[in-house]
């Protein structure tokens, strides 16, 4: 720990027996404020507890799974402790941030930016698989060798790449809705191209398809990934592509259990819906 490190409290309530927490603090890989949220279930007072992280999709905060998805009645049966961070930097003020909702501002897409401006702030990847979660160790009762990952849309992307750079790191990963294939789709081309400049072969590092095709080289096993995907989704033939994880998942022999769930959009009434299945899916995983 740094000696100036300081968390400050910026919210607190009693859920379902455990305790939901909001703290800001200062990033070093953002070099700006940030805010997170964190669950402790009720067991956390008797003794570390596991995590899963949950990254959320385009637009949203840290507030926006802890309000909106009920999953706090599940983590605190199980004892698991949920994590979310937001879903960029704040406050950076660089030109242009703020000027639609799919680049900048609540839009960091999980990747370490390479490209001015971007780059100095940009690096949503290190501060979620990396500084956050050193923080959190350090602070709260968790234990840090029991880790999983989930999220939503482009959060679903986050929490795949996270696991697949990461072979071993996380003991389960699932996604709903995730931008599968951000390479092929508008939402994806224009982060990309935008964060990391114009050569596709740094893109791939940062594609949960590219990634699985290279997952075979690594040596280590490879992980399954559980994907739960809404039919009426709005944006699932644009810009999710499903079918694109699922072909290559199949073409390389890469466990994938892929949910289609008829009559679901892409809000977070769909999320409400399978969130406890998907808590006891990690808790398979985590306990
Ligand atoms: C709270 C909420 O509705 O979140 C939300 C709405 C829309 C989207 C879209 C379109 C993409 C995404 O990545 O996340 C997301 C989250």
């Amino acid at each position: 720990m740094t000696a100036t490190e300081q968390l400050e409290l910026v919210s607190a309530n009693k859920v379902h027996g455990g305790w939901l927490k909001r703290y800001r603090h200062r990033s070093g890989s953002l070099d700006c404020d940030m805010v997170f949220a964190i669950y402790l279930p009720p067991q956390a007072e008797q003794g570390p507890v596991p995590m899963l992280w949950w990254l959320s999709g385009l637009t949203c905060t840290d507030e926006n799974f802890m309000q909106k998805a009920g999953a706090q009645r599940k983590a605190a049966e199980l004892g698991i402790a949920l994590i979310c961070p937001d879903t960029s930097p704040r406050g950076v003020d660089l030109p242009g941030e703020d000027d639609s909702y799919d680049f900048g501002s609540g839009a960091g897409f999980y990747v370490n930016a390479t490209r001015e401006p971007w780059a100095r702030h940009y690096r949503m990847y290190d501060y979620v698989t990396e500084e956050l979660p050193a923080l959190v160790k350090r602070h709260f009762p968790v234990d840090g060798e029991r880790e999983s990952i989930s999220g939503h849309s482009m959060g679903g992307h986050g929490a795949l790449i996270c696991a697949l750079k990461n072979p071993g790191r996380y003991r389960s990963v699932s996604a709903f809705a995730p931008i599968a294939n951000p390479m092929a789709c508008p939402w994806g081309e224009k982060a990309f191209s935008g964060y990391l400049g114009d050569d596709r072969t740094q893109w791939a590092q940062w594609d949960a398809c590219e990634l699985v095709k290279q997952a075979g080289n690594s040596g280590a096993a490879r992980q399954e990934l559980f994907v739960e995907q809404g039919e009426n989704d709005q944006f699932l033939e644009e810009q999710l592509k499903p079918e694109r994880l699922e072909a290559v998942c199949a073409e390389q022999d890469h466990p994938l259990i892929l949910r289609r769930q008829p009559g679901y959009d892409h809000s977070y009434f769909f999320m409400a819906s399978f969130i406890d299945e998907h808590l006891t899916y990690h808790a398979k995983h985590l306990l």
